[in-house]
């Protein structure tokens, strides 16, 4: 999906990040040890079950959540925990986020001219009323909706409709990166490949990065440039999706690639699936970090496993 990967400017990077929800004994951490790097232009995909923090992540990024622990860069600036009201206002035009349910992210009291036009009356992202008229009516049509929609409300329209509203929503505000938060996973299966290919080409011509959160591997092998697949809270795998689909490592990324339908039924009815059994790690004396087991091919491994998964890739 990316034009320009092999320049790899890193726009955002997480270090040794770790969200948390409650306090003391009641704290329990959704996502640790977070560290990856999305480079501009690219498109980067969390891949995990339902509940594995994804979510949280990506509400970490654009500042919908605090984190606890570590450092959260964008174009080389850290973003999270305490900053400037100036850098927090540039972070929230710069980051924008697509929801996963389009029918519940937008008001169904408001205009959609009023919704797309939220962001920019926050931050007064127009010259006049024309300037704003003409941004919104651009950007309507840009995802492939009318003009004389503005007037209506997102009951008005069908799930993919109010999808199109909120990628209109989000990119009004000109934002370099968007964190798509499973955006098609609600949407009628008929109508999920062109909203894939909407966001594609928004992606060409306005030189996004996209992080793309979904818990399918099959829909986001052919959209992303890079996977990192997270399990209860941890990135257990990244890697570029080709390599990851053909030479995964960790055994749990393993068992999700087993799940993924092939088509071809003789494949397919012969296809083993394999079971995922966590107590298979012991990390009680030999700790796991984050290991750079191929060139840009990471998997989260103490020492014993690493050696072993050397091993077998030798
Ligand atoms: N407000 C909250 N208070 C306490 N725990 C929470 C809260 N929000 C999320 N969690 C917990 O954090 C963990 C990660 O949730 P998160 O929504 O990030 O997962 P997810 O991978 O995005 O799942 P889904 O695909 O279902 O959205 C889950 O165990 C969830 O129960």
């Amino acid at each position: 999906m990316s034009e320009n990967k092999d320049k790899k400017e890193v726009l955002l990077s997480l270090k040794n990040v770790q969200i948390s929800f409650g306090e003391g004994r009641k704290k329990f951490v959704a996502a640790n040890n977070i560290n990856f790097d999305i480079y501009k232009g690219e498109t980067f995909a969390l891949v995990g079950e339902s509940g594995s923090g994804k979510t949280t992540i990506g509400r970490a990024i654009v500042r919908l959540k605090e984190t606890s622990e570590g450092d959260i860069l964008f174009k080389g600036k850290k973003i999270n925990r305490k900053i400037s009201r100036n850098e927090k206002e540039e972070v929230i035009r710069s980051i924008q986020m697509i929801f996963q349910d389009p029918a519940a992210s937008l008001n169904d009291r408001a205009t959609i001219e009023y919704i797309i036009s939220e962001g920019l009356y926050n931050f007064h992202l127009y010259k006049n009323d024309g300037d704003r008229l003409d941004k919104i009516t651009k950007m309507i049509s840009e995802v492939g909706l009318l003009p004389e929609h503005l007037t209506r409300y997102p009951h008005e329209f069908s799930g993919g409709q109010r999808q199109r509203i909120g990628i209109a929503r989000a990119l009004v505000m000109n934002p370099e990166l968007v964190v798509a938060d499973e955006p098609i996973s609600a949407l009628d299966v008929s109508i999920r490949a062109q909203v894939l290919n909407l966001m594609k080409r928004l992606q060409r011509e306005k030189d996004l990065t996209y992080l793309f959160i979904a818990h399918d591997l099959s829909v986001v092998r052919f959209i992303s440039d890079r996977i990192a697949v997270i399990q209860r809270g941890t990135i257990v795998e990244l890697a570029e999706a080709e390599e990851l689909f053909l030479h995964p490592i960790h055994p749990y990324s393993k068992s999700l690639l087993s799940a993924v339908p092939i088509p071809d039924p003789e494949i397919e009815r012969n296809k083993q699936l394999i079971v995922y059994d966590e107590s298979i790690h012991d990390y009680r004396a030999d700790k796991p970090s984050f290991v750079e087991i191929l060139p840009g091919h990471f998997v989260w491994a103490n020492k014993a496993e690493e050696a072993r998964y050397r091993k077998e890739l030798s």
